[in-house]
Protein backbone atom coordinates (compact mmCIF):
# COMPACT_ATOMS: atom_id res chain seq x y z
CA UNK A 1 0.00 0.00 0.00
CA UNK A 2 1.33 3.42 -0.96
CA UNK A 3 1.98 5.87 2.05
CA UNK A 4 0.44 9.05 1.08
CA UNK A 5 1.82 11.96 1.61
CA UNK A 6 0.51 15.01 2.72
CA UNK A 7 2.78 18.54 1.68
CA UNK A 8 2.34 21.88 4.16
CA UNK A 9 3.10 24.91 2.19
CA UNK A 10 2.76 28.52 3.30
CA UNK A 11 4.24 32.16 3.73
CA UNK A 12 6.86 32.19 6.99
CA UNK A 13 5.01 32.35 9.66
CA UNK A 14 1.50 31.43 7.86
CA UNK A 15 0.74 28.92 10.36
CA UNK A 16 2.30 26.02 9.37
CA UNK A 17 3.39 24.64 12.31
CA UNK A 18 0.31 24.80 14.11
CA UNK A 19 -1.85 22.76 11.41
CA UNK A 20 0.51 20.66 11.70
CA UNK A 21 0.46 20.07 15.55
CA UNK A 22 -3.26 20.13 15.29
CA UNK A 23 -3.18 17.49 12.63
CA UNK A 24 -0.96 15.41 15.09
CA UNK A 25 -2.72 15.87 18.07
CA UNK A 26 -5.77 14.59 16.49
CA UNK A 27 -4.23 11.73 14.70
CA UNK A 28 -7.20 9.29 15.65
CA UNK A 29 -4.93 6.34 16.17
CA UNK A 30 -3.46 7.01 12.23
CA UNK A 31 0.61 6.44 12.58
CA UNK A 32 1.84 9.52 11.50
CA UNK A 33 5.69 10.75 10.30
CA UNK A 34 6.00 14.21 10.15
CA UNK A 35 9.34 15.47 8.19
CA UNK A 36 10.57 19.32 9.08
CA UNK A 37 12.28 21.55 7.47
CA UNK A 38 13.51 25.24 9.00
CA UNK A 39 15.99 26.50 6.84
CA UNK A 40 18.67 28.29 9.39
CA UNK A 41 21.01 26.60 11.20
CA UNK A 42 18.37 25.58 13.98
CA UNK A 43 15.36 23.80 13.67
CA UNK A 44 12.81 25.57 15.95
CA UNK A 45 10.25 23.88 14.28
CA UNK A 46 11.07 20.19 15.41
CA UNK A 47 11.49 21.50 18.83
CA UNK A 48 7.75 22.72 18.40
CA UNK A 49 6.13 19.85 17.02
CA UNK A 50 4.64 17.58 19.49
CA UNK A 51 3.01 14.22 19.02
CA UNK A 52 3.72 12.69 15.87
CA UNK A 53 3.40 9.16 16.47
CA UNK A 54 5.98 7.90 14.28
CA UNK A 55 8.22 10.57 15.16
CA UNK A 56 9.75 13.98 13.65
CA UNK A 57 12.72 14.13 11.11
CA UNK A 58 14.19 17.36 11.35
CA UNK A 59 16.07 18.98 8.02
CA UNK A 60 17.79 21.64 8.68
CA UNK A 61 20.28 24.09 7.35
CA UNK A 62 19.00 24.27 3.94
CA UNK A 63 16.06 24.19 1.78
CA UNK A 64 13.94 21.04 0.91
CA UNK A 65 12.66 22.88 -2.35
CA UNK A 66 16.50 22.92 -3.75
CA UNK A 67 19.96 22.24 -1.34
CA UNK A 68 18.33 19.43 0.80
CA UNK A 69 16.18 17.79 -2.54
CA UNK A 70 18.49 14.73 -1.88
CA UNK A 71 18.32 14.27 2.50
CA UNK A 72 14.42 14.73 1.88
CA UNK A 73 14.41 11.61 -0.85
CA UNK A 74 16.80 10.09 1.70
CA UNK A 75 14.57 10.58 4.57
CA UNK A 76 11.41 9.22 2.96
CA UNK A 77 12.97 6.12 1.49
CA UNK A 78 14.02 5.50 5.65
CA UNK A 79 10.72 6.19 6.60
CA UNK A 80 9.01 4.09 3.97
CA UNK A 81 11.47 0.87 5.22
CA UNK A 82 10.56 1.26 8.55
CA UNK A 83 8.24 -1.77 10.11
CA UNK A 84 5.54 -1.07 10.53
CA UNK A 85 5.31 1.45 7.49
CA UNK A 86 3.65 4.54 8.57
CA UNK A 87 0.18 5.42 7.62
CA UNK A 88 1.20 8.58 6.49
CA UNK A 89 3.61 11.13 5.96
CA UNK A 90 3.31 14.79 6.73
CA UNK A 91 6.23 17.21 5.14
CA UNK A 92 6.20 20.69 6.70
CA UNK A 93 8.29 22.93 3.73
CA UNK A 94 9.86 26.26 5.23
CA UNK A 95 8.46 29.56 4.36
CA UNK A 96 11.32 30.28 1.84
CA UNK A 97 9.94 26.71 -0.33
CA UNK A 98 8.98 26.61 -3.82
CA UNK A 99 6.38 23.51 -3.08
CA UNK A 100 6.01 23.27 -7.18
CA UNK A 101 10.00 22.54 -6.63
CA UNK A 102 9.16 19.96 -3.91
CA UNK A 103 6.18 18.30 -5.93
CA UNK A 104 8.43 17.69 -8.97
CA UNK A 105 11.58 16.06 -6.61
CA UNK A 106 8.65 14.16 -5.32
CA UNK A 107 7.76 12.68 -8.87
CA UNK A 108 11.06 10.88 -8.51
CA UNK A 109 9.66 7.05 -9.79
CA UNK A 110 10.63 5.21 -6.50
CA UNK A 111 8.81 7.78 -4.51
CA UNK A 112 6.15 8.02 -6.36
CA UNK A 113 4.82 4.55 -6.66
CA UNK A 114 5.55 4.10 -2.65
CA UNK A 115 4.60 7.89 -1.24
CA UNK A 116 2.47 9.43 -3.81
CA UNK A 117 2.02 13.26 -3.08
CA UNK A 118 -2.09 12.89 -1.97
CA UNK A 119 -2.59 16.52 -1.06
CA UNK A 120 -0.90 19.95 -0.62
CA UNK A 121 -2.23 22.52 1.98
CA UNK A 122 -1.20 25.77 1.83
CA UNK A 123 -1.82 27.83 5.22
CA UNK A 124 -2.53 31.21 4.33
CA UNK A 125 -2.55 33.95 7.06
CA UNK A 126 -6.03 35.66 6.75
CA UNK A 127 -4.84 38.76 8.96
CA UNK A 128 -2.58 39.60 5.93
CA UNK A 129 -4.00 42.20 3.13
CA UNK A 130 -4.63 40.23 -0.07
CA UNK A 131 -2.12 41.96 -2.12
CA UNK A 132 0.47 39.61 -0.35
CA UNK A 133 -0.95 37.04 -3.11
CA UNK A 134 0.73 39.50 -5.85
CA UNK A 135 3.95 38.05 -4.44
CA UNK A 136 6.04 35.72 -6.58
CA UNK A 137 6.15 32.72 -3.92
CA UNK A 138 3.10 33.62 -2.27
CA UNK A 139 1.47 32.61 -5.65
CA UNK A 140 3.77 29.57 -6.20
CA UNK A 141 2.27 28.37 -2.86
CA UNK A 142 -1.32 28.81 -3.95
CA UNK A 143 -0.79 27.47 -7.23
CA UNK A 144 -0.01 23.68 -6.42
CA UNK A 145 -2.21 23.57 -3.32
CA UNK A 146 -5.56 21.10 -3.53
CA UNK A 147 -6.56 22.86 -0.17
CA UNK A 148 -6.14 26.47 1.47
CA UNK A 149 -6.36 27.14 4.95
CA UNK A 150 -7.32 30.55 5.96
CA UNK A 151 -5.09 31.15 9.49
CA UNK A 152 -5.50 33.68 12.15
CA UNK A 153 -8.63 34.29 11.16
CA UNK A 154 -9.35 35.63 14.90
CA UNK A 155 -6.69 38.51 14.66
CA UNK A 156 -8.40 39.49 11.32
CA UNK A 157 -11.78 42.10 10.85
CA UNK A 158 -15.00 40.10 10.13
CA UNK A 159 -14.58 40.64 5.92
CA UNK A 160 -11.13 39.20 5.87
CA UNK A 161 -11.88 36.06 5.46
CA UNK A 162 -14.24 37.01 2.88
CA UNK A 163 -11.67 39.49 0.77
CA UNK A 164 -9.24 36.73 1.15
CA UNK A 165 -11.19 34.18 -0.70
CA UNK A 166 -12.08 36.64 -3.33
CA UNK A 167 -8.25 37.60 -3.65
CA UNK A 168 -7.78 33.60 -4.05
CA UNK A 169 -10.43 33.34 -6.91
CA UNK A 170 -9.06 36.49 -8.61
CA UNK A 171 -5.52 33.94 -9.09
CA UNK A 172 -7.41 31.44 -10.27
CA UNK A 173 -6.05 28.75 -7.48
CA UNK A 174 -8.21 26.07 -8.22
CA UNK A 175 -8.13 24.78 -4.43
CA UNK A 176 -10.75 24.07 -1.52
CA UNK A 177 -10.21 26.95 0.89
CA UNK A 178 -11.28 26.43 4.41
CA UNK A 179 -11.04 28.30 7.87
CA UNK A 180 -8.27 27.30 10.17
CA UNK A 181 -8.71 28.87 13.41
CA UNK A 182 -5.32 28.27 15.28
CA UNK A 183 -4.90 25.19 13.18
CA UNK A 184 -8.05 23.79 13.24
CA UNK A 185 -8.57 21.81 10.15
CA UNK A 186 -10.64 18.45 9.94
CA UNK A 187 -8.29 15.81 9.84
CA UNK A 188 -10.78 13.74 7.30
CA UNK A 189 -10.16 16.42 4.71
CA UNK A 190 -6.32 15.93 4.78
CA UNK A 191 -5.99 12.06 5.39
CA UNK A 192 -8.64 10.53 3.61
CA UNK A 193 -8.72 6.87 2.64
CA UNK A 194 -8.25 6.74 -1.25
CA UNK A 195 -7.83 3.66 -3.50
CA UNK A 196 -7.25 6.17 -6.49
CA UNK A 197 -4.12 6.16 -7.77
CA UNK A 198 -2.37 9.32 -7.33
CA UNK A 199 -1.87 10.97 -10.84
CA UNK A 200 1.23 12.59 -11.13
CA UNK A 201 1.01 16.63 -10.70
CA UNK A 202 2.49 18.87 -12.67
CA UNK A 203 4.19 21.52 -10.66
CA UNK A 204 4.75 23.79 -13.30
CA UNK A 205 7.63 25.45 -14.88
CA UNK A 206 11.41 25.81 -12.67
CA UNK A 207 11.67 28.58 -11.81
CA UNK A 208 15.61 30.43 -11.25
CA UNK A 209 16.72 29.61 -7.71
CA UNK A 210 15.47 32.58 -5.91
CA UNK A 211 18.21 33.32 -2.70
CA UNK A 212 15.64 35.49 -1.43
CA UNK A 213 15.52 35.33 2.19
CA UNK A 214 18.65 34.60 4.68
CA UNK A 215 18.31 33.18 8.46
CA UNK A 216 20.66 34.20 11.13
CA UNK A 217 20.91 32.23 13.64
CA UNK A 218 21.86 33.97 17.69
CA UNK A 219 22.47 31.72 20.75
CA UNK A 220 23.61 33.08 24.11
CA UNK A 221 24.24 31.03 27.66
CA UNK A 222 22.67 33.20 29.80
CA UNK A 223 18.98 33.73 30.31
CA UNK A 224 17.19 36.90 28.30
CA UNK A 225 15.89 40.20 29.99
CA UNK A 226 12.36 40.29 28.59
CA UNK A 227 12.06 44.12 28.80
CA UNK A 228 15.12 44.52 26.73
CA UNK A 229 13.99 41.60 24.46
CA UNK A 230 10.91 43.66 23.98
CA UNK A 231 13.07 46.73 22.93
CA UNK A 232 15.42 44.82 21.02
CA UNK A 233 12.12 43.34 18.90
CA UNK A 234 10.75 46.60 18.66
CA UNK A 235 14.41 48.11 16.49
CA UNK A 236 14.72 44.63 14.84
CA UNK A 237 11.19 44.42 13.70
CA UNK A 238 11.19 47.08 10.16
CA UNK A 239 13.74 44.21 9.55
CA UNK A 240 12.39 40.97 10.01
CA UNK A 241 10.38 38.69 7.74
CA UNK A 242 10.06 36.72 10.99
CA UNK A 243 11.67 35.17 14.18
CA UNK A 244 11.46 32.16 16.72
CA UNK A 245 13.22 31.38 19.50
CA UNK A 246 13.44 29.15 22.46
CA UNK A 247 15.00 31.03 25.50
CA UNK A 248 14.92 30.95 29.04
CA UNK A 249 14.53 34.85 30.47
CA UNK A 250 16.37 36.58 33.87
CA UNK A 251 12.72 36.97 34.62
CA UNK A 252 12.10 33.15 34.94
CA UNK A 253 15.23 31.38 34.81
CA UNK A 254 14.66 27.69 34.41
CA UNK A 255 11.24 27.87 32.57
CA UNK A 256 11.71 27.96 28.79
CA UNK A 257 9.55 30.42 26.73
CA UNK A 258 8.64 29.99 23.31
CA UNK A 259 9.20 33.29 21.37
CA UNK A 260 7.07 33.89 17.73
CA UNK A 261 7.64 36.62 15.52
CA UNK A 262 5.19 36.61 12.21
CA UNK A 263 4.09 39.41 10.40
CA UNK A 264 4.70 42.33 12.46
CA UNK A 265 3.46 40.49 15.76
CA UNK A 266 5.58 39.02 18.74
CA UNK A 267 4.21 36.26 20.74
CA UNK A 268 5.59 35.00 23.98
CA UNK A 269 4.47 31.69 25.14
CA UNK A 270 5.11 29.33 27.64
CA UNK A 271 7.67 25.99 26.40
CA UNK A 272 8.48 22.44 27.17
CA UNK A 273 11.65 21.70 29.28
CA UNK A 274 14.86 22.90 27.13
CA UNK A 275 16.62 19.22 26.36
CA UNK A 276 19.90 18.82 28.57
CA UNK A 277 23.31 20.97 26.95
CA UNK A 278 21.48 23.36 24.71
CA UNK A 279 21.93 26.97 25.19
CA UNK A 280 19.93 28.36 27.30
CA UNK A 281 18.60 30.75 24.65
CA UNK A 282 18.33 30.09 20.76
CA UNK A 283 16.81 32.35 18.29
CA UNK A 284 16.15 32.22 14.72
CA UNK A 285 15.74 35.68 12.42
CA UNK A 286 14.62 35.82 9.39
CA UNK A 287 15.10 38.47 6.82
CA UNK A 288 15.75 39.33 3.09
CA UNK A 289 19.10 39.41 2.12
CA UNK A 290 21.26 41.97 3.03
CA UNK A 291 18.66 43.91 5.24
CA UNK A 292 20.28 42.67 8.47
CA UNK A 293 23.65 41.99 8.81
CA UNK A 294 25.05 39.36 11.65
CA UNK A 295 26.87 42.37 13.18
CA UNK A 296 23.99 44.29 13.70
CA UNK A 297 21.54 41.49 15.07
CA UNK A 298 24.46 40.45 17.57
CA UNK A 299 24.95 44.02 18.80
CA UNK A 300 21.01 44.45 19.50
CA UNK A 301 20.47 40.78 21.10
CA UNK A 302 24.00 41.51 23.10
CA UNK A 303 21.44 44.42 24.34
CA UNK A 304 18.95 41.70 25.83
CA UNK A 305 21.85 40.49 28.23
CA UNK A 306 21.93 41.45 31.96
CA UNK A 307 26.10 41.87 32.52
CA UNK A 308 27.78 40.02 36.06
N1 LIG B 1 -4.06 34.12 16.83
C1 LIG B 1 -3.65 33.16 16.02
N2 LIG B 1 -2.34 32.88 15.93
C2 LIG B 1 -1.95 31.90 15.10
C3 LIG B 1 -2.87 31.14 14.32
N3 LIG B 1 -2.17 30.24 13.58
C4 LIG B 1 -0.86 30.44 13.89
N4 LIG B 1 -0.72 31.43 14.80
C5 LIG B 1 0.50 31.98 15.40
O1 LIG B 1 1.35 32.48 14.36
C6 LIG B 1 2.72 32.30 14.69
C7 LIG B 1 3.42 31.52 13.58
O2 LIG B 1 2.80 30.23 13.52
P1 LIG B 1 3.59 28.93 13.00
O3 LIG B 1 2.61 27.82 13.01
O4 LIG B 1 4.86 28.76 13.76
O5 LIG B 1 3.94 29.41 11.53
P2 LIG B 1 4.82 28.66 10.41
O6 LIG B 1 4.13 28.89 9.13
O7 LIG B 1 5.05 27.24 10.83
O8 LIG B 1 6.18 29.46 10.49
P3 LIG B 1 7.56 29.17 9.66
O9 LIG B 1 7.78 27.67 9.69
O10 LIG B 1 8.60 29.90 10.42
O11 LIG B 1 7.37 29.72 8.30
C8 LIG B 1 2.73 31.56 16.03
O12 LIG B 1 2.88 32.52 17.06
C9 LIG B 1 1.36 30.91 16.11
O13 LIG B 1 0.91 30.69 17.43
C10 LIG B 1 -4.27 31.45 14.42
O14 LIG B 1 -5.16 30.87 13.76
N5 LIG B 1 -4.59 32.47 15.29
Amino acid sequence: MPVPILLVTGFLGAGKTTVVNHLLANADGRRIAAVVNDFGAINIDAELIAGASDGVVSLSNGCICCSLEGDLLRTLSTLLRRDPKPDYIVIETSGVADPADIVRNLMDPVILREAPVETVLCVLDAATPPAALDDALQRSQLRVADIVALSKLDLADEGAGLRMREAIRAQRVPAVVVDAKHGEIPSALLFFASDRASAPRDPGPKRPAEERFETLSWTSDQPLSLPRLQQAIGRLAPKLARAKGLFETVEQPGRQMVFQFAAGRATLAPGESPAPGVPRARIVFIAEVGVLSKVELDEVMATCLVPG
